[in-house]
C-alpha cells in the first residue's frame, strides 16, 4: 500500500483533505463537475451505507468505530479505484495508513482557511460536526492548529479566505489540468 503508485497522474483520484468546513464537501462536488468525474464524499457514503447521519454513528458506535470505517473506506477507494474526486472528513488524514494510500495512489489538495477566516463559518456547521460539541472557541482553536502538521503533508494547496467556493474549483481545475500537461502530456 504504501509503495508509489504506477498510476498514470490523469487517472489518480483527486482528494481533498483540510479542517472540518474548510469546504472540502463544497469544492469537491464543483471540482467533479468541471472534470465530469464521479464525486465522492467519505462522510455521505458511510452516512448512505449505514443510514445515518455521522452525528448519529458518532453517538450509537462511537468515535474509534467511525474511524476504523473511514480509514477502511478510504484506503479501499484509493486502492480500487481511479479518476475519482473523494472529499475526505476532516479528520480521517491524521490516520497514518490514510495518509500514506492517499500520497501514493492519488493527488491530494489541502484545502486551506485561516483560523480568522474559519471562525466565521461555525455558525454553518457547529450542529452537524460532533468533533465541535462542547468545545470552547480555545479548544476548537487548539484543535485546528494541532492538526495543521497533518494537512501541510500535501501535493497542492489552495488558501480559500479570500474565495468563494466556485472560484476555488476553477482555480483547482486549473492547476490540475497544468500538472497533468506537465507530467503527462498529450502527444497528438
Ligand atoms: N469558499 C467558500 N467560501 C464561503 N463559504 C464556503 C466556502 N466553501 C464552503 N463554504 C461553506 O462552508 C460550509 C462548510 O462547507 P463544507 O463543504 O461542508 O466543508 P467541509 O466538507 O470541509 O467540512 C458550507 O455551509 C459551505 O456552503
Ligand atoms: O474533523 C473531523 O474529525 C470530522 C470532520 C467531518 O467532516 P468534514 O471535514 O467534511 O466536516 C466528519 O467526518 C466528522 O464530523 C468528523
Ligand atoms: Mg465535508
Amino acid at each position: 500500500m504504501t509503495e508509489h503508485t504506477e498510476i498514470p497522474i490523469r487517472e489518480r483520484n483527486i482528494v481533498f483533505i483540510g479542517f472540518m468546513g474548510a469546504g472540502k464537501t463544497t469544492i469537491g462536488k464543483l471540482v467533479a463537475k468541471k472534470l465530469y468525474r464521479d464525486f465522492i464524499d467519505i462522510d455521505q457514503e458511510l452516512e448512505k451505507r449505514h443510514n445515518r447521519p455521522v452525528p448519529q454513528i458518532f453517538q450509537e458506535l462511537g468515535e474509534p468505530v467511525f474511524r476504523q470505517m473511514e480509514r477502511d473506506l478510504i484506503v479501499s477507494l484509493c486502492t480500487n479505484t481511479r479518476l475519482k474526486i473523494i472529499s475526505l472528513g476532516g479528520g480521517a488524514y491524521l490516520n497514518e495508513d490514510v495518509r500514506k494510500v492517499c500520497l501514493s495512489h492519488c493527488i491530494v489538495y489541502f484545502i486551506d482557511l485561516s483560523w480568522e477566516s474559519w471562525k466565521e463559518r461555525i455558525p454553518l456547521i457547529i450542529d452537524s460536526r460532533p468533533i465541535l460539541q462542547n468545545k470552547t472557541l480555545d479548544q476548537i482553536e487548539e484543535l485546528f492548529l494541532s492538526r495543521k502538521s497533518a494537512y501541510a503533508i500535501h501535493h497542492s494547496k489552495i488558501s480559500t479566505n479570500q474565495i468563494d467556493a466556485e472560484t476555488a474549483a476553477e482555480q483547482i481545475v486549473e492547476s490540475i489540468k497544468l500538472a497533468w500537461d506537465l507530467y503527462q502530456p498529450n502527444r497528438d
